[in-house]
C-alpha cells in the first residue's frame, strides 16, 4: 500500500515538474524579446500591500535580472508619507495628485522615502537573490530638479499655477550611476527625491521620476504598478488602451483624477519619447510584472500615442 502511494506521488511530482518545464519554455519568445533590454518598473506606495505581495514583487524583479533583463525600480511611498505626517499631526494636501510640500514636511518626505521605503524595497529584491542598491535622486547626481511652477502641458488641462512648495520636476538626469550599477550586475532602486541648484531638496512625484529615468536610459518598457486594475472608465470598467486625446478628454471630464493624472501624463511622455510601451497595471495581482512581460495577454491599461 505504502509502496503504491509512493509510486503515485512520484508520478504526480514528475507531472508537476514537466508542467513547470513546459511553462518555462513558453516564456522563451518573450525572453528573446526582452533580454538585454532595460525595463523601468514604478512600484507605487499603494501597491506595497501585504508581505506576501511585496515578496512576490521582489522575486519578479530578481527573476528579470537573473534572466538577463535590466530592471530599474522607482518606488513611491505616498501613503507611507501621509501616515507619518498624520502621526506627527501635520496635514497632507494634494493638488491634482501632487503633494503640496512645505519646509517642515520636505524633511519628513525625504526621511520616509529614502530612509525607510527605499531600503525596504531594495531588501525585497536582495532577499530574492538579486543584488539591489537603494539610492535617491541625490546620489551620483542622478536627478537635478527645479521647483515645479506649472504642470507640464502634456495634456493642456492645467492653466492654474498653484504653489506646490518644495515639489520639483526633473531638470536634468545623469544616468551614469544607473549604468555603473547595471554594469556591475546590480539593480538600482530609486527614491523620488531630487537636488536643486542651491542645495535644496525636492519632492518629486514617483511617476514623473519613473518616466524621466525611463527616457534617460532608453528603456523599452515602463510598467506602473498601482492599486487599481488600470485606468477605469466612468462605470468602473477597465480601459485596456488609452490614447493621448482620450486621456486628455477623460482628465477634463474628471474620469481620470488625483494620483492617476501624473501616471497617465508620465506614460504619454514615455511613449512619445520612444518607449515601446507604457502600461498602468494592478500591483495587487501577484507577479503582475511577469504576467505583463511573459504572457500573451497583457493586463492593465496600455497607453498609446494618437494614430496620425
Ligand atoms: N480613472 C481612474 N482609474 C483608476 N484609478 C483612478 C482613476 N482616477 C483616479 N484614480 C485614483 O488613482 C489612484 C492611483 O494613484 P495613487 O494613489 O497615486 O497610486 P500610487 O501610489 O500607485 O502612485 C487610484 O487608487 C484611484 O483612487
Ligand atoms: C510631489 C509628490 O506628490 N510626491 C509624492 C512622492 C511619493 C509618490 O509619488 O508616491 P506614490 O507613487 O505612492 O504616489 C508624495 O509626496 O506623495
Amino acid at each position: 500500500m505504502d509502496d503504491h502511494t509512493d509510486k503515485s506521488s512520484d508520478a504526480d511530482l514528475y507531472r508537476d515538474e514537466q508542467r513547470q518545464a513546459t511553462l518555462l519554455t513558453s516564456a522563451l519568445p518573450y525572453l528573446r524579446r526582452y533580454v538585454g533590454d532595460t525595463i523601468v518598473v514604478k512600484y507605487g506606495g499603494s501597491a506595497m500591500g501585504s508581505m506576501q505581495l511585496s515578496s512576490a514583487f521582489g522575486r519578479d524583479i530578481a527573476l528579470l535580472k537573473l534572466v538577463g533583463i535590466n530592471p530599474i525600480v522607482v518606488h513611491g511611498g505616498g501613503p507611507q508619507i501621509s501616515a507619518m505626517l498624520d502621526k506627527l499631526k501635520l496635514p497632507s494636501r494634494f493638488i491634482d495628485g501632487l503633494r503640496v510640500t512645505d519646509k517642515e514636511s520636505i524633511d519628513i518626505v525625504e526621511m520616509v522615502l529614502c530612509g525607510s521605503v527605499n531600503k525596504q524595497v531594495a531588501e525585497l529584491i536582495n532577499r530574492a537573490g538579486a543584488l539591489a542598491v537603494g539610492i535617491s535622486g541625490k546620489d551620483g547626481g542622478l536627478i537635478k530638479a527645479r521647483k515645479l511652477t506649472q504642470r507640464k502641458h502634456v495634456l493642456g488641462t492645467d492653466d492654474a499655477k498653484p504653489d506646490y512648495g518644495f515639489v520639483g520636476e526633473p531638470a536634468e538626469i545623469d544616468p551614469r550611476v544607473l549604468f555603473s550599477l547595471l554594469g556591475a550586475g546590480l539593480t538600482p532602486v530609486i527614491a523620488p527625491i531630487g537636488y536643486g541648484e542651491k542645495g535644496e531638496t525636492f519632492n518629486i512625484n514617483a511617476d514623473t521620476v519613473a518616466g524621466a529615468v525611463a527616457g534617460s536610459v532608453n528603456a523599452s518598457r515602463l510598467l506602473m504598478l498601482t492599486d487599481v486594475p488600470g485606468v477605469m472608465d466612468e462605470s468602473g470598467h477597465l480601459i485596456p488602451e488609452l490614447t493621448a486625446s482620450e486621456a486628455q478628454a477623460r482628465i477634463k471630464n474628471g474620469t481620470i483624477s488625483g494620483g492617476m493624472i501624473p501616471k497617465v501624463e508620465t506614460c504619454l511622455e514615455a511613449v512619445r519619447a520612444g518607449a515601446d510601451a507604457a502600461v498602468i497595471l494592478d500591483g495587487r495581482v501577484p507577479h503582475a510584472c511577469l504576467l505583463e512581460l511573459f504572457t500573451r495577454k497583457g493586463s492593465g491599461t496600455l497607453i498609446k500615442v494618437d494614430a496620425d
